[in-house]
């Protein structure tokens, strides 16, 4: 080995963030990388994302490609990836998070506030829809998907002309009055100019790892089938590694591993629209050595938005570090964020969070 392969899906957005994360493991690692556009089955079909099973389809591809060695590792959106982990793979990192927020990009600058009585917005997602119409029940939601530039193009004014990212053909333009999508993913697209207002979390919760990247590799010590891997591919592989434990955001990871372990323990019982946001808190005066909170907050609606259960806990943490000094994980501060996302999992289940989808 004398550099890696990073399997990548093939829309701007992704190859986008891949790019960022390869440059920067290349530059921490001393190694070369090539990008494997790998197609997933969410990127041919076209049918709704619900009609294909969840997102679970944009990651099982990727993911065979590294189980298999295509690739030496992939590059996730963390909130597509399904929360159970399959044995093989490991996330090796998760980098630090960018903007968490869900943006409003609407028409001649407006914020939700302006927009005019029945409004036409466009969302794929109940997660968006549900929460929306809690604080304007008159909105008209839209059900659209597509890459970013499809969408943006629904929106006069905010088509993108740009060939290497066209919106696709026959999509309608111009027919509707916002349209929602991540900030992360305009930012990361440096078309961040289309976002007229970045929702605060106390009115939209974004999904749970919004903004965040996973990257998932087979473990360190882990054959590579059909690859040989001599012992003198080792050093190389160490510094992948290596490279791959500096680029862990130990904040980030215990902020996601919270939502995560929420999104698990409720995705048993509750297909009712979620969102979940952790942080991590240190009291004003804080010195170095004064213990951090974790808190997570937490929202399960109905589609409707007429019912919105809401739910928050914190745990303290001795320390926000995921790793000892000598680089082996810390099992238990992980552990204690898993738990605290099953606690307000449970908190929500306990006052109904099961039934919200049925009515
Ligand atoms: N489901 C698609 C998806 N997956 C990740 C992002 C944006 C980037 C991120 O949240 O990290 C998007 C687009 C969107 O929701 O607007």
């Amino acid at each position: 080995m004398t550099g890696f392969r990073v399997g990548t899906r093939g829309s701007a957005l992704a190859t986008t963030q891949t790019t960022t994360a390869a440059q920067a493991l290349s530059e921490m690692s001393g190694l070369e990388h090539e990008l494997v556009i790998i197609r997933t089955e969410g990127d041919v079909r076209t049918g709704s994302l619900a009609q294909l099973g969840g997102t679970g389809v944009f990651a099982s591809a990727l993911r065979a490609a590294v189980l298999d060695g295509r690739v030496d590792l992939a590059v996730h959106s963390l909130k597509d990836l399904p929360s159970a982990q399959p044995e093989g793979l490991v996330i090796a990192s998760v980098p630090e998070r960018a903007d968490v927020r869900d943006a409003l990009c609407a028409r001649d600058g407006l914020t939700l506030a302006e927009l005019p009585e029945g409004a036409k917005i466009g969302t794929g997602s109940p997660r968006r829809v549900a929460q929306l119409l809690a604080v304007r029940p008159d909105l008209q939601m839209v059900d659209i998907r597509g890459n970013v530039q499809t969408r943006l193009a629904r929106v006069p004014g905010l088509e993108h002309h740009d060939d290497n990212a066209p919106a696709a053909a026959g999509s309608p333009r111009g027919d509707l009055d916002a349209v929602v999508l991540a900030c992360a993913g305009l930012d990361r697209l440096g078309m961040g100019w289309a976002i007229t207002e970045r929702l605060a979390p106390t009115v939209m919760l974004p999904a749970p790892g919004q903004g965040a990247l996973a990257l998932e590799t087979r473990p360190v010590t882990a054959e590579v089938p059909g690859a040989g891997g001599s012992a003198a591919d080792q050093p190389a592989a160490d510094r992948l590694a290596r490279a791959l434990a500096e680029y862990d955001d130990p904040a980030t990871r215990l902020q996601v591993t919270a939502e995560r372990g929420l999104m698990e323990r409720l995705e048993a019982g509750c297909a009712a629209p979620l969102g979940a946001l952790a942080r991590v808190e240190r009291p004003e005066d804080a010195d170095e050595q004064s213990p951090a909170r974790l808190v997570l907050h937490a929202v399960v609606a109905s589609l409707d938005g007429t019912r919105m259960l809401r739910k928050h806990a914190s745990v303290e943490l001795a320390e926000v570090r995921i790793r000892h000094e000598d680089g082996t994980p810390d099992v238990g501060v992980l552990s204690a964020a898993r738990q605290l996302g099953v606690d307000v999992a449970e908190q929500l289940l306990a006052d109904g969070a099961d039934l919200l989808d049925r009515a």
